[in-house]
């Protein structure tokens, strides 16, 4: 998936994958997971996510990924709100204040001093964004850019790859453990059924898609 793949997409508000509302598996299970940890969170390839608001009210300083100055645009203007711009290379910062930037570049320009203060990081919708030699790559930077201790919550999905190609990509289970257990402890928390008549799996003739929920912790 080139860079130009997702320029277009957001170009041409292809953009089915930006959800209304807050991630539900987010809204359920981040308590338990940080109770009162309030690190910085990082949200790799982060779109224009109600969900970095949703953990920006919670207390934690956000730090998004992104690489469409459309989205990092859209996600402060739809909200009303206002970032300072700092044009740059490999990154373009949107600041709304000291707690919330968004950072819009490749994410595997990212360098270990960029999310030294990371304590989390919110996977919904960027592992699965990536075709296969792409997620080894994603799994190998975040190995080698975050700090020991970390933590991630991580969403995928699982779908019969003959009923359509990504993106999304149908991610099983076992590739999670794949690809994360050298260097993180893995803990599947959840799994469920995609509900048929979910408008995704509807528009997608997805069967019997399934969503996994994990939480990972770098050793
Ligand atoms: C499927 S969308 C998911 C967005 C968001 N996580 C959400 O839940 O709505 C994937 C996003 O990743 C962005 N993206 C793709 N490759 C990227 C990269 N190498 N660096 C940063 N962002 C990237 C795309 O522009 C797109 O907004």
């Amino acid at each position: 998936m080139d860079h130009e793949f997702w320029h277009a997409r957001w170009e041409r508000k292809e953009t089915g994958f930006h959800q209304k509302s807050v991630n539900h598996y987010l809204h359920e299970h981040w308590p338990d997971l940080t109770g009162p940890e309030k690190n910085q969170v990082l949200v790799p390839l982060c779109g224009k996510s109600h969900d970095l608001w949703w953990l920006h009210d919670r207390g934690h300083a956000i730090l998004g990924v992104e690489l469409s100055s459309i989205a990092c645009k859209d996600f402060f203007e739809e909200a009303g709100e206002k970032a300072m711009v700092t044009p740059g290379s490999p990154f373009t910062r949107f600041r709304h204040d000291d707690t919330l930037e968004l950072w819009c570049g490749d994410f595997f320009q990212l360098s270990p001093a960029d999310v030294n203060n990371v304590g989390w990081v919110y996977d919904r919708a960027a592992l699965i964004a990536l075709p296969p030699s792409m997620r080894r790559r994603y799994a190998s930077h975040l190995s080698a850019i975050l700090p020991e201790r970390c933590g991630m919550l991580l969403i995928t999905l699982d779908y019969d790859g003959s009923e359509m190609t990504g993106p999304p990509f149908n991610v099983t289970d076992n590739e999670v453990y794949e690809l994360f257990s050298d260097d993180f402890t893995v803990e599947r928390l959840r799994q469920e059924n995609m509900a048929k008549d979910d408008p995704f799996a509807k528009r997608k003739g997805l069967g019997g898609a399934k969503e996994s929920v994990f939480r990972l912790h770098k050793r």
